[in-house]
């Protein structure tokens, strides 16, 4: 059913991984052997018919912060308008961007709020292309039957190697180091430098990232602990511990590897500081909500903490640039730039030409499979549906997407709207209050389409309709 060129969308991820200059042979993931049963994935029959949508104009689709070109590729094959920029936009360009578009591909700057959202006027999806879905207010995506989607684990993998340089980085002052070699300062010491073999790591948070982080730890020696809000198999000989408070106190890193949550914000403030091994280093590369960072400068002033490794910050430049990390973004910059063994990067864990490659395929392949033919799967906010393609040959049939409310009774009343047709093949599942239901149905004319979605519009359940044929 989609008109996607598979063979050329391998090739297009070949050639990402053979561009990449990573030296010698790429691991990547997904992997060659998973990017192998694309074409089964993607398309069950080559002789699929390809549908175009009812009432909606051709597609259009905003791609903001630099999201990777094999997205722009896959997207521009479909046909679909691609207007591309580098940076997120400031929120009143952003507002009038997405006023006409179908569809928009973010990473994690662009804050697609309610205020934002509710200028989307024909929006039917939207691609997080990264991990994190926090940016947007998802609870407002669903009210509205707009589909969210991500890329569940195609940066772990580059987050977990960043945390690797960064414990050995820290224990050896390597931040410290080099910046004063840059500046002509020779200052060889060793004086509370260490080795990280035999030292304890405790990781907050053992999902996708916690839990590859832990397996390269063991591997360096390091002795692994973590605590998560469920329990999870250890993997190698690392431990589940039952609290957050003895994670702190056995631990010489403590790293944080949790969504952004109200549960997680400030998650490491004063007293949890207060709790760690006098000398302990702190790293995160989750989101900056999950520590408190003035508690962080003063536990580091008082030689409690003996470094830190930070990835993310509260409030985040839109663009690079110079300058643009200073007090009037967060008002402790200064101080905290001005500490020894800090070690600050520009929210680039995930920022790798095998993860930035492998999710622009992944989240643009999901929202094409969405576009194209309704098919839900991955979506982290609506249910997941989806229908076998209809044949090339099948003519005559319209495939239903009727979003709604999770109310009983809704079933009958759109059946009995397209009980005049044989319905070929019906799914329907509901998360919460929201319900997806998908129907080919078969013997209509092309003057009925119109009425179909007159009427399905009509009915008060409703969300959000899309025919295709
Ligand atoms: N710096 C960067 O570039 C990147 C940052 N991230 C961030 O890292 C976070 C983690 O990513 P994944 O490992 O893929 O997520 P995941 O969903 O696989 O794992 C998160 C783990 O945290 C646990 N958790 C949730 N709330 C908790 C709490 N209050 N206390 C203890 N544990 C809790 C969950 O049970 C889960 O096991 C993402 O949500 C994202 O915000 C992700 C990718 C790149
Ligand atoms: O690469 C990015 O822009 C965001 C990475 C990230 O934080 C995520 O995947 O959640």
């Amino acid at each position: 059913m989609s008109g996607l060129d598979i063979n050329n969308l391998k090739n297009t991820f070949q050639n990402a991984i053979n561009l990449s200059g990573s030296p010698g042979a790429v691991s990547t993931s997904p992997t060659q052997s998973f990017m192998d049963t694309l074409p089964r994935r993607m398309s069950s029959s080559k002789h699929a018919k390809v549908l175009k949508p009812f009432s909606t104009g051709d597609m259009k689709i905003l791609l903001l912060e630099n999201v990777n070109q094999t997205a722009v590729s896959v997207f521009k094959e479909q046909g679909y308008q691609v207007e591309f920029y580098k940076s997120s936009l400031p929120e009143e360009e952003l507002i009038k961007k997405i006023e006409d578009v179908h569809a928009i591909g973010i990473r994690s700057k662009t804050k697609l709020t309610a205020n934002v959202l509710k200028h989307a006027k024909n929006l039917v999806v939207i691609g997080c292309f990264c991990i994190g879905t926090n940016q947007v207010d998802l609870d407002y995506a669903t009210n509205h039957g707009i589909a969210v989607f991500n890329s569940p684990f195609s940066n772990s993998r580059s987050v977990a190697e960043l945390v690797i340089a960064e414990i050995i980085s820290l224990a050896r002052q390597l931040g410290d180091r080099s910046i004063e070699l840059h500046t002509g300062t020779w200052n060889k010491v060793s004086h509370k430098c260490w080795e990280v073999r035999g030292k304890t790591l405790g990781i907050i948070g053992y999902g996708h990232i916690g839990s590859q982080l832990s397996v390269l730890a063991e591997a360096m020696g390091l002795h692994v602990l973590y605590y998560d809000v469920v329990t999870i198999m250890a993997l190698g000989t690392a431990k589940q511990v039952p609290t957050l408070d003895e994670l702190l106190k056995k631990s010489d890193f403590v790293t944080c590897h949790v969504p952004a949550t109200p549960e997680t914000k400030n998650m490491l403030s004063a007293p949890q500081f207060a709790a760690m091994k006098d000398g302990a280093y702190v790293i995160n590369a989750s989101r900056g909500t999950v520590i408190d960072i003035p508690a962080l400068v003063q536990a580091c002033k008082a030689n409690k903490i003996a470094g830190a490794a930070l990835d993310v910050f509260p409030h985040e430049p839109g663009k690079n640039g110079a300058g643009a990390f200073n007090d009037d973004l967060n008002s402790w910059t200064s101080e905290l730039v001005s500490l020894p063994n800090i070690i600050l990067t520009p929210h680039i864990g995930g920022s790798t030409e095998e993860a930035q490659s492998a999710i622009g395929i992944e989240v643009s392949t999901a929202l094409t499979k969405y576009i194209n033919e309704g098919n839900s799967v991955g979506s982290v906010n609506f249910p997941e549906v989806s229908l076998r393609s209809l044949d090339y040959d099948q003519e005559n049939t319209v495939r239903v997407l009727y979003i709604h409310h999770n109310v009983p009774g809704v079933l009958k009343t759109v059946n009995n709207i397209l009980s005049n047709h044989n319905i070929e093949k019906q799914f329907s599942d509901s998360n919460g209050d929201i319900a997806y239901l998908m129907a080919d149905i078969s013997n209509v004319n092309q003057s009925d389409i119109k009425d179909i979605y007159t009427e399905l519009n009509q009915t008060d359940s409703k969300i959000s309709i899309r025919l295709l044929y």
